[in-house]
């Protein structure tokens, strides 16, 4: 018999985990049921104080790690030390330059470029895993090695940028840092718009607001051309049709920089780099995977357009995209703002830095069997619609022009390059892991 008291109780789990309406309910079920649902109930509890546990510890720990980093840069005078002498030139008129993204593959060898002329280097990457952290390790090392300070840093860290700006006076700002890559958009579009565009923003409001304001040199991409059908590319021509969202976002910046030089009078010089590659390169790209694949004996996917029309791509060496860098930061009229307001006109620039003779991907794959002596397992499949476009190819008349911009190396003598820095870092039966220092 139950009691009333029971009763109540049944009644109440009844109203907590409703039985399907119609079903016949006998006791020995109901008991079943009860002792599933006290458990399940306790279960549940249980995992939702493990979660609660384990979302304050997250806090506990990110929030400890954003206060010894801030606090390891911002209380320490020997790092203040660290970031004056790195950002100070060494010759009489040299630039004082911040890079960003200064562990990657375009910024550690600017970086080196610019340091070597003698003008004053710092450098900030966040060493997210996007590729292997531990190449751009490598990177920081060689940089450290060539006394070049790479702080460990996120663009989205406001004080430390404010930090960065109030200690050293930096005549430009080389934003090289990126969510790169094409294709992962489609992964994680959440990271594109941490990088692209939040880390641009905080980027420039810092910029903004230093006394003086430095002039900004920053990669934009010849992904911004979209579906853009007029060969070469032009600066002048459409690109309000991108194929993905990374060339989005590249597309976004070119507007969110210039509302910083039409407000705040910011000289913005945007680069549009096609298809940068060369030793110390980003192992996610084509030539560089294709490289490992073809080693190592497995099979490389060439895709292909409609019609069976073969992909091309503008290769651009990465020695000819610094020195369109630098000479970037050399031609980049002067910052007109101070306190938030402009004083007049600040240049608006944006370049194509291209090669200008694309080159479709099997004849890359086979100038690569060629320097490396072994023949690829090639498997040719149908370029799936995830942000690819067809081809692209750079008219420089205007980099030409205004930067003395010109292209020396081509695909042919750029990879023999590459691939011999892939050997002598990996080795030929390499699995990924690095056999020197850089
Ligand atoms: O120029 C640019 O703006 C862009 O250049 C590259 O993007 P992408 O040209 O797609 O370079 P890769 O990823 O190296 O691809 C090169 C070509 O190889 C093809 N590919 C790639 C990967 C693969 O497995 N198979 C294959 O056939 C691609 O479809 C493409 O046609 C960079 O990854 C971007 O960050 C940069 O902004």
């Amino acid at each position: 018999m139950l009691t009333e008291k029971n009763k109540m109780r049944l009644l109440e789990e009844d109203e907590l985990f409703p039985s399907t309406p119609g079903k016949v309910k006998i006791e020995r079920a109901h008991t079943i049921n009860r002792q599933f649902h006290r458990c399940f109930a306790s279960t549940s509890t249980t995992f939702l104080w493990a979660l609660f546990l384990i979302a304050l510890t997250a806090s506990y720990l990110s929030f400890q790690s954003f206060v010894s980093t801030s606090s390891r840069f911002l209380s320490s005078s020997a790092w203040d030390r660290q970031v004056r002498t790195s950002a100070s030139p060494r010759r009489p008129h040299g630039l004082s330059v911040l890079v960003t993204g200064a562990a990657g593959f375009v910024g550690s060898h600017c970086s080196l470029a610019l340091h070597k002329r003698g003008d004053g280097v710092v450098g900030l990457d966040n060493f997210n895993s996007y590729y292997d952290p531990s190449l751009k390790r490598a990177r920081r090392d060689l940089l450290s090695r060539n006394s070049i300070l790479l702080i460990d840093g996120d663009l989205n860290d406001h004080r430390l940028l404010s930090k960065l700006f109030s200690l050293a006076h930096f005549t430009h700002v080389l934003h090289l840092a990126a969510q790169a890559g094409v294709r992962y958009a489609i992964e994680n579009p959440a990271s594109y718009v941490h990088s692209n565009i939040a880390g641009l923003v905080s980027l420039l409001e810092a910029v903004k607001s230093a006394d003086p304001q430095p002039a900004v040199v920053w990669a934009s991409s010849s992904s911004v051309y979209g579906l853009n059908d007029k060969s070469p590319f032009s600066e002048s021509d459409r690109t309000d049709r991108p194929a993905s969202l990374y060339a989005a976002t590249k597309k976004a910046g070119e507007e969110i920089t210039h509302t910083y030089n039409h407000i705040y009078g910011l000289s913005i010089t945007g680069l549009r780099f096609f298809t940068v590659y060369g030793p110390m390169g980003r192992p996610d790209m084509a030539y560089f995977s294709f490289t490992k694949a073809i080693l190592a004996g497995k099979p490389i996917t060439i895709y292909r357009g409609k019609d069976g029309v073969d992909l091309a791509r503008d290769f651009t060496y990465i020695d000819d995209i610094v020195r369109g860098c630098l000479a970037s930061l050399d031609t980049a009229g002067k910052s007109t703002g101070s306190g938030g307001k402009k004083s007049g006109p600040a240049p608006y620039r944006i370049f194509n830095l291209g090669n200008t003779s694309p080159v479709t991907v099997p004849t890359l794959v086979s100038i690569l069997e060629k320097h490396l002596k072994v023949k690829a397992k090639k498997k040719i499949v149908e370029m799936p619609g995830n942000g690819d476009v067809p081809f692209t190819h750079a008219n420089i008349s205007l980099a030409m022009a205004e930067l003395r911009y010109k292209p020396s190396t081509n695909l042919e003598a750029g990879l023999k390059k590459f691939v011999k820095w892939y050997i002598s870092y990996y080795g030929r039966s390499s699995r990924g892991g690095r056999k020197t220092n850089l």
